[in-house]
């Protein structure tokens, strides 16, 4: 298979110790982004990649072919990887026009006048500029710079794109534009992206897969639909989803398959386990949008009390107090209001739910086929 390999990369700054261990596999045509907080080693890895960094152990290559080898001293130049880097600055030359800036890789390359010309004024209508062709960089919007570093990255055509947060210093209306014509980008030119942000939202919505980085670990690697459903441990519970997740303490206990769990929240029967689960202290996961609140007394739900009630436009958010006074957050699609105090009921259906051994921190597997079966989808407060 085609793609980029990093095996066992280990990266060191002044005797610290930023990448460990990295193993991860990039397959031809992925958009992968590497996701994790501020300082997690993700820029350090795309530099790895395009050679701007050498790490002292490690193996990387490009299709087959080796770039990188820590032990023999080994680092193909980046000019020899053929890889086309955008970065959060985009750095578009000033005294040039917007032409004459996504044209210059195209005329250092000697490329014929004519094609230079039709590639660069493809290259602006993908990214919807080419009406600003001749204005000077001064002259654009951050969110039409923007454009047109993206534009100069893909008229060569690359076959990896890297991007390093480009969307970083764009207002949320641009991101969110910006976010669609690059999934666009992608599924147009079939290029592999390698995307770096520390932005789970950007990560979900564009990626094909997501590699979750905390402090020089890679600690997951995913569809974002899995990342986000079943995040391996609590870090990851905790940084992926907004709002965030609710974690609940609780005492699981195995049996026939099943994981009882016993919470403030009351007893709730998670099945899909394997013997090996055990029992013990653990934390269950369960997002805002996951937890269902009726006023209507609803058969083996858990009484709660409301907190408060936030709107915000398209949906609510309704914090719940538990029985143990701590708080639980609720999203709920549209406009609701309950008054402060008022009893509710609560459901939490059990396939949504995810629990960690509390002193790991680790996902303890359940099988989908069986978490969502239809007999048990509802679990019991
Ligand atoms: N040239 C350098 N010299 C010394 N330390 C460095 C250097 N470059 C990065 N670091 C350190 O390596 C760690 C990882 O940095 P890196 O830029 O890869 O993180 P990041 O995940 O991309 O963070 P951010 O989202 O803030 O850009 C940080 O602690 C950083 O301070």
């Amino acid at each position: 298979m085609s793609g980029i390999q990093l095996r066992k990369i280990n990266k060191y700054f002044d005797n610290n110790h930023i990448l460990k261990d990295l193993d991860l596999f990039i397959e031809d045509g992925d958009f992968m982004t590497l996701l994790g907080p501020s300082g997690c080693g993700k820029t350090t890895t795309l530099r790895v990649i395009t050679g701007l960094e050498n790490p002292e152990e490690g193996v990387l290559t490009i299709n087959g072919k080796e770039m990188v080898n820590g032990a023999k001293g080994y680092y193909a130049p980046p000019s020899k990887r053929g890889l086309n880097l955008v970065f959060q600055s985009y750095a578009l030359w000033p005294h040039m026009t917007v032409f004459d800036n996504v044209a210059f890789g195209l005329s250092i390359n000697k490329t014929p006048k004519a094609e230079i010309r039709a590639k660069v004024e493809s290259a602006l209508e993908k990214m919807r500029i080419i009406q600003y062709k001749d204005r000077y960089p001064s002259e654009l919007s951050g969110g039409q710079q923007q454009r047109v570093a993206i534009a100069r990255a893909i008229v060569t055509e690359p076959k990896i794109l890297l991007l390093d947060e480009p969307l970083s210093n764009l207002d949320a209306k641009l991101r969110l534009e910006m976010r669609a014509e690059l999934k666009r980008l992608h599924r147009e030119l079939k290029t592999t992206i390698i995307y770096v942000t520390h932005d789970q939202v950007e990560a979900l919505t564009m990626s094909t897969k997501i590699a979750v980085f905390f402090e020089g670990h890679l600690v997951q690697v995913d569809t974002p639909r899995n990342i986000y459903r079943h995040p391996v441990d609590l870090r990851v519970a905790d940084f992926i989803g907004n709002p965030k997740i609710n974690f609940i303490d609780a005492d699981v206990a195995y049996l026939n398959g099943s994981l009882t769990a016993e919470s403030e929240l009351g007893t709730l029967v998670l099945p899909g386990a394997s013997s090996g689960a055990g029992s013990g202290k653990a934390v269950l996961a369960v997002y805002p949008e996951d937890i269902l609140i009726s006023s209507e007394k609803t058969e083996g739900a858990a009484m709660l009390s409301i907190y408060s009630v936030m709107p915000a436009g398209s949906e609510t958010l309704i914090q719940l107090t538990t029985r143990g006074d701590n708080l639980l957050l609720a999203k709920v699609i549209g406009e609701l209001d309950y008054p402060v105090g008022k009893m509710v009921w609560v459901t939490i259906p059990q396939e949504k739910v995810n629990v960690y051994d509390k002193e790991t921190g680790r996902l303890i597997p359940r099988t989908e086929e069986s978490a969502a079966s239809p007999e048990l989808k509802r679990g019991i407060i």
